[in-house]
């Protein structure tokens, strides 16, 4: 057991999938947990399928309570992070779940959440161009979106080869867990259970700048994303649709042969076989992202598909991914590399 860990919001779905993950990861050590209003009660009460923690009893959530720890994982509402993070010293490995360090444009920030910007950490997703030099030594990571880690893997070898022009189209459907645990209007089972919605249509979901931000820093150019968010009567699983317009003369086969390239040596992101197509329910528990893509020659369109796991690779999978490269531990150690079917 080389490093210590703290995990702050850990009755939650991120928090609870995380200690699924650290209780097989043979370098970090379990420290304290945290909770708001949960403060005081066990581990148990909230994730009874987490058996060796059971007993756990959660702290409340304050920099007091988080210090001592090699590494302290966020897995807060957004807007929670910076206080914390800021009493934490230098040399603690703070990995932010939260959205609230993953923009590097401050009117994007206020324009989605409404808040002035904390600032921006090293971008937690191993995948894009430049992010493990990145991440290599990190002391402060922040962890992406789930939709933006999906759409992400499913687009950034079509940007880094600029097969394709500047304006993407996502579409993505989510499992209820993305929403957390805590009852939304979207999200209680009436409203969910036999329907697919959408909502922060035309733009308005807080993922669309994230998208933009990192298909740009693949493409080296600015890109624009029209999201589009759905929920889907399932607890967990991403599946993102993703579609641009070819670029002049790029052809099936340069498509395929750009996405062999960039995906043949991810850990964790995969091109399938051609023909099979990527479902929410092969990636349950597994860190992996699925991808296929095709050209739809009629269209003059390169489609895409990725499927995650919102809650491991979409979140707390990719946060060990992310803290492994940081600590310059192999990036796979403790992670689930298969997932559960049928
Ligand atoms: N669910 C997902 O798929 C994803 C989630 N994330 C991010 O991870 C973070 C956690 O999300 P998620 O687990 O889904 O949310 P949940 O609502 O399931 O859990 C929130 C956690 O934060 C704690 N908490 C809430 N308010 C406070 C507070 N004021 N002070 C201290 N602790 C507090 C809760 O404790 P208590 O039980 O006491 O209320 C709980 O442990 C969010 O920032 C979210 O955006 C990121 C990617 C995907
Ligand atoms: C189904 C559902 O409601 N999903 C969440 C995505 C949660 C997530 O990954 O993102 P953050 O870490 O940015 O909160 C949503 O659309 O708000």
């Amino acid at each position: 057991m080389g490093h210590t860990a703290a995990v702050a919001g850990a009755s939650g779905y991120a928090g609870g999938e995380l200690l699924r993950i650290l209780l097989d990861h043979p370098d970090i050590e379990i420290g304290t947990l945290t909770a708001g209003g949960n403060a005081g009660t066990p581990l148990g009460a909230h994730h009874p399928h987490l058996i060796a923690l059971a007993d756990r009893v959660l702290a409340d959530t304050s920099a007091a309570t988080l210090a001592g720890h090699d590494i302290v994982f966020l897995a807060l509402p957004h807007g929670q992070s910076a206080a914390i993070a800021a009493e934490l010293g230098e040399d603690v490995l703070v990995v932010d779940l939260g959205a609230d360090f993953r923009l590097t444009d401050a009117d994007d920030w206020t324009a989605f959440y409404g808040s002035e910007h904390a600032g921006t950490w090293p971008y937690g997703l191993p995948e894009l161009p430049g992010a493990r030099t990145a991440l290599t030594g990190a002391r402060r990571i922040a962890v992406p979106g789930c939709y933006p880690t999906c759409g992400t893997i499913a687009l950034f070898p079509a940007y880094a080869e600029a097969l394709v022009e500047p304006e993407a189209v996502v579409v993505a459907v989510s499992g209820a867990s993305g929403a957390g645990k805590a009852p939304k209007p979207t999200t209680v089972a009436s409203e969910v259970m036999g329907s697919v919605s959408t909502y922060a249509v035309g733009g308005a979901h807080r993922h669309t700048p994230e998208f933009a931000q990192n298909l740009s820093v693949a493409a080296g150019a600015r890109v624009t994303v029209s999201f589009t968010p759905m929920v889907a009567p399932m607890p967990r699983g991403i599946l993102a649709n993703c579609s641009a317009p070819l670029k002049p003369g790029i052809t099936a086969a340069d498509v395929r042969a750009a996405y062999q390239r960039h995906l043949a040596d991810e850990p964790f992101a995969h091109l399938l076989p051609e023909g099979t197509w990527p479902s929410t329910g092969m990636t349950v528990g597994a860190n992996h992202a699925l991808v296929q893509v095709t050209v739809d020659e009629a269209a003059g369109r390169l489609v895409a598909v990725a499927a995650i796991d919102n809650l491991t690779k979409g979140t707390a999978g990719g946060a060990v991914q992310s803290t492994n490269i940081a600590l310059g531990l192999p990036e796979t150690t403790g992670l689930p590399a298969a997932g559960i079917a049928p």
